[in-house]
């Protein structure tokens, strides 16, 4: 599945972004400083705020929608540009998903970057150390988990987190992506699914982490609402992992370690192709 990218390879750092005029510029910044990073593109999802300005002001190319659609379609727009900008008959760039409220500490996603270049892993994900102020009982994450981990048999540390780094191939595999705040969640899962292998990689990271008032509960019930819509829509289709043929055992399931859900897994992602009835078709929503 992994292939090994030239030591050139190059990373386009994605931000969706909306409502982020504060901290967009430092992130845009810090992101610029990631090794291997020659594009920095922010897509501005519908702000009402001074968002793009900042963007572009801090060296990020930018693109935006008029009305706001949600963090997933944000995340579709920035790997369309993305490709558009690629240079053909070279390698496509591999695509670092980051959140805009990262600031100065978005530089601490560097070590998502190399295993990717590397062909260990398909797909890098951060592990944040406890954020100051987090007011969640893990009641959304633990929804996450454990819809990942009935699909597919792997138990994610932090399966919220959208810091991510994968090659232009998962990403394609991967899409279309589950709406709004279902993206990682049932990323995770058709990534898996398909043959793909994750690594969960701790990153020393700091993010506007929603409180435990109205306006952080709030946020928990869409993202409730998401995760749920995105692992329903898995099952009804039977995109997971069967049982008899998940692999890697659980006892390297933790940060650092690469995984990957089938023992048998048929090469370059082809997994996704009907083998037996409980096999499952394109990862679609
Ligand atoms: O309609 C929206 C809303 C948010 N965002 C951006 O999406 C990112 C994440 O949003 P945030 O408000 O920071 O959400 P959190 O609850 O803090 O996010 C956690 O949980 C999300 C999944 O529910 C993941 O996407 C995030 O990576 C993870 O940090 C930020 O860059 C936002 O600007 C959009 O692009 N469009
Ligand atoms: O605050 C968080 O970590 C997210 O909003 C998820 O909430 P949770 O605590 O219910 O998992």
């Amino acid at each position: 599945m992994t292939s090994s990218p030239a030591r050139s390879q190059r990373v386009a750092v994605v931000i969706p972004a909306k409502d982020e005029a504060e901290r967009i510029a430092a992130t845009v910044r810090a992101a610029r400083a990631i090794p291997h990073v020659d594009l920095v593109l922010v897509v501005d999802d519908g702000s009402e705020d001074d968002t793009q300005h900042a963007a572009r002001r801090a060296g990020a190319v930018v693109v935006r929608h008029s009305v706001n659609r949600g963090k997933a379609s944000a995340m579709e727009t920035g790997a369309s540009v993305v490709a558009m900008r690629d240079v053909e008959g070279a390698a496509a760039r591999l695509l670092l998903f980051i959140d805009a409220d990262l600031a100065e500490t978005a530089v601490a996603t560097s070590p998502l970057v190399p295993p990717v270049v590397a062909g260990t892993a398909d797909c890098t994900i951060a592990v944040l150390p406890p954020q100051p102020g987090a007011g969640g009982r893990g009641i959304v994450t633990g929804l996450a988990r454990k819809g990942i981990e009935r699909a597919t048999g792997w138990h994610a540390t932090q399966p919220l987190s959208g810091q991510r780094c994968l090659t232009r191939e998962a990403f394609d595999a991967a899409t279309p992506l589950a709406r709004g705040w279902g993206v990682e969640t049932g990323m995770t899962i058709d990534l898996l699914v398909s043959g793909f292998t994750v690594q969960e990689v701790p990153c020393d990271l700091r993010h506007r982490a929603s409180k435990n008032d109205l306006a952080g509960q709030l946020h928990r019930g869409a993202q409730y609402r998401d995760v749920t819509l995105a692992i329903g829509a898995r099952r009804v289709r039977g995109v997971r992992v069967p049982t008899s043929r998940r692999g890697d055992n659980p006892a390297r399931q933790r940060p650092g370690r690469p995984y990957r859900a089938w023992s048998d897994a048929p090469a370059e992602g082809s997994a996704a192709t009907p083998e037996t009835p409980e096999t499952p078709t394109s990862p679609e929503e």
